[in-house]
């Protein structure tokens, strides 16, 4: 996971860091003061403490659906992907995603023109509050694998 202050109107390829100039990184804790983000490193290879993380955030999030969700260059509508999850967007419910495989950026925006970018790693779950405007992209790695938790039964999620 790192995290930081982006540049507020990024030109060129949207999958490059885009800092502000001087870059300005920030920690988890700096995260949820300013936008609300909560985060939590899950250790994928253990599957005690794993099972234990999910389960507690799955309890104070009222998860009651969960998939994975996988993004990659080799998807036939990627480009047109792309584009939907990189449009500002907020949700009723709490985003909550843990990378399982890959790398991603959520960005989020605090205030208005004001992006701060997350960048997601194997082992990283963030929640996102409902709310708050973010969008979504890949690295330049072009995939992730994503396990995502719903509170609510979402069209092509599975419980
Ligand atoms: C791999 S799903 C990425 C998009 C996402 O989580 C989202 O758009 C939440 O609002």
């Amino acid at each position: 996971m790192q995290i930081w202050h982006m540049e507020p109107f990024p030109c060129g390829d949207r999958r490059l860091p885009h800092h502000v100039f001087p870059p300005k990184k920030i920690t988890t804790t700096q995260l949820g003061a300013l936008a609300g983000v909560q985060y939590y490193k899950v250790d994928l290879e253990d599957t005690a403490s794993m099972k234990k993380r999910l389960s507690a955030v799955k309890t104070e999030k009222n998860v009651t659906f969960t998939d994975v969700f996988t993004v990659s260059e080799t998807m036939l509508d990627f480009d047109d992907k792309m584009e939907q999850f990189y449009e500002a967007q907020t949700q009723k419910e709490d985003v909550i995603s843990l990378v399982v495989e890959g790398t991603c950026y959520y960005d989020v925006e605090p205030e208005d023109d004001s992006w701060i970018r997350v960048q997601l790693e194997k082992g990283d779950l963030i929640v996102i509050p409902k709310g708050l405007s973010h969008r979504f992209t890949t690295t330049p790695q072009n995939f992730v694998k994503i396990q995502r938790f719903f509170s609510r039964k979402v069209e092509g999620t599975q419980g």
